[in-house]
């Protein structure tokens, strides 16, 4: 460390592996290489056929023109001002219909007893019920994916959604649920677990420590799967299947339009029901929705900017797996630190009280909820959904500590190891929102600014920024309005996490809801 600084150097197999935690160092790497490594989607796992390329194509594995294109339509739908807010409505029916949900497993508000809520949107149920918190939220990220992206409904929140002929169970937890969008968590689940040490192939330490021996492995994975890989495979057969659909539903339902004398009002595409097995919510696919920045946008567009039908799954893939397990992850780990900071959870409540009954605009999440934010923020620093970065030396890389990173070598840029360093963080262990606050920065903020990165770094940033924290704070909103939310006795502590590419409860996060009663109602 005195010698070389916060940077490391780990051998598995013939390339070095060089962790760097450093902020400033960190940076530099992050803005330097901005190309994934060239074997990114052979990193974590081993991919075969149809999934190979799909995952080649995607925005966070692409590279060069690929990537560029892929990166500006999640830019179009999801970054500028104009889309997000027109994704709000969308995302404040998910919030609130989750949140009707959870009444049914709330207890009934202090001094009151028997059934709970009164029964009149959802809620019933007697005393609280403990439930883990980050296995049922997944189904409101997953079902603001299915609204935002494409207008349809996944069913990810039972009965209730009617997702046509496909949803079929009344929970949002995983429980006799086999909607859409419960298929689609399952296997997203599935694929994150695979890229678990413990959990994936026996051919992927073979191909990380031997890297030249990949043609070798890859062919062995096909004709010889073990049962990690042929469970991988079926499961990204599964997301690609129903990304596949989605962009046939959106060509059938232009063709209908077309032929009908183009009735799909608004720039959107409207069809009739659950045909195809999505039932449409909000208007269908509208003119805002990612499905429709890719498929408008290869409408007229140069030949050399236009999404192939490959790479047009490989993003749908991707809206999938990015969007919904890292914002079920922080909404959960943020309860969680909640649940046990009664103080904070004190403050963010007087805060989303404040906001009452208003719905919830582009302006009132941005202006009036800065505790709020605050905790998200310090919640994703000390928990990052993805703890690091991952780069590969494309030349000899000079580190400028005396270190030189050899062509080849992968470079784990360690977000979550520069959260916790306490040469920039004030007590960096402990659970401080008020450190981004004004008030709190000057004590406790970081000797550093950049030092804050759960998003990533530079032109590689997450493109999902603004949604993620626009769909974190409209479920806390609701949620603390309504509810008193405490952790259950059940709940291993300390808190157990598992790594692979993400970092997520070992144990969930399990909960008991009061109704607050004088709790405002979203309308
Ligand atoms: C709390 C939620 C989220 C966290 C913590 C998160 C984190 C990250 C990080 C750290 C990266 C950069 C990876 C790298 O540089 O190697 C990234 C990239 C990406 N994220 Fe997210 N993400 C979140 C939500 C989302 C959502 C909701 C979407 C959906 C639109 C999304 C889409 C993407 C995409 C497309 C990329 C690749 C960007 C590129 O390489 O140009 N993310 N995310």
């Amino acid at each position: 460390m005195e010698k070389y600084g916060r940077v490391y150097k780990i051998w598995f197999g013939v390339n070095p592996w060089i962790v760097i935690s450093d902020p400033a160092l960190l940076r530099k790497l992050a803005h330097r290489c901005v190309g994934k490594p060239a074997s990114m989607s052979e990193y974590g796992h081993v991919l075969t056929g149809a999934n190979y390329e799909i995952e080649q194509a995607n925005a966070f594995v692409a590279s060069g023109a690929v990537w560029r294109r892929g990166r500006r339509v999640f830019e179009a739908s999801v970054i500028h001002p104009a889309s997000l807010a027109a994704h709000l409505p969308a995302i404040n029916r998910c919030a609130n219909r989750f949140v009707a949900r959870l009444a049914q497993r709330a207890a009934a508000p202090a001094g009151q007893s028997g059934g709970a809520n009164g029964g009149t949107d959802g809620g019933g149920g007697g005393g609280a019920e403990e439930f883990d918190f980050f296995a049922a939220v997944g189904g409101y990220t997953m079902a603001v994916v299915g609204e935002v992206a494409y207008g349809v409904d996944f069913g990810t929140m039972g009965e209730d959604s009617g997702s046509g002929s496909e949803a079929a169970g009344p929970a949002a937890d995983g429980a006799a649920v086999s909607s859409i969008g419960q298929q689609l968590q399952d296997a997203a689940m599935t694929s994150f677990r695979c890229l678990q040490v413990e959990n994936a192939t026996k051919y992927l330490p073979l191909r990380v420590m031997f890297p030249a021996a990949r043609p070798l492995v890859r062919w062995l994975a096909t004709h010889l799967p073990d049962r990690a890989q042929r469970e991988h495979m079926a499961a990204r057969t599964q997301i690609a299947q129903v990304s596949r659909r989605l962009m046939e539903r959106w060509q059938a339902n232009k063709a209908a339009a077309a032929a009908e004398g183009g009735g799909a009002g608004a720039g959107g595409v409207s069809g009739e029901g659950d045909k195809g097995g999505f039932k449409e919510v909000g208007g269908g696919i509208s003119s805002s929705s990612f499905m429709a920045a890719m498929m408008e946008g290869r409408r007229g567009a140069p030949q050399e900017e236009r999404l192939s039908d490959v790479e047009v799954i490989a993003q749908s893939f991707l809206f999938v797996l990015a969007g919904f397990e890292t914002t079920a992850d922080t909404l959960a780990l943020t309860c969680y630190l909640l649940a046990t900071h009664p103080e904070a959870a004190a403050r963010l409540t007087a805060e989303v009280d404040a906001v009452g009954g208003r719905e919830l605009t582009a302006e009132v999440l941005a202006e009036s909820l800065p505790y709020t934010e605050a905790v998200l923020k310090e919640s994703m620093r000390l928990y990052p959904p993805l703890p690091y970065l991952l780069r590969e030396a494309r030349e000899d890389l000079d580190l400028g500590n005396g270190m030189v990173a050899p062509k080849d070598a992968y470079l784990i840029l360690y977000v979550h190891s520069m959260h916790l360093n306490p040469d920039v963080w004030p007590h960096p262990e402990r659970f401080l929102p008020e450190r981004f606050l004004p008030e709190g920065a000057a004590a406790f903020g970081p000797a550093d600014p950049g030092a804050w990165a759960p998003f990533g770094i530079g032109a590689r940033m997450c493109v999902g920024h603004k949604l993620a924290m626009m769909v974190a704070k409209c479920l806390l909103v609701r949620m603390y309005q309504r509810f008193s939310v405490a952790l259950h006795p059940r709940q291993p502590l300390p808190l157990r996490m598992k790594a692979g590419l993400s970092r997520v409860p070992l144990d969930g996060v399990w909960l008991t809801l009061t109704e607050r009663g004088s709790a405002l109602r979203a309308a």
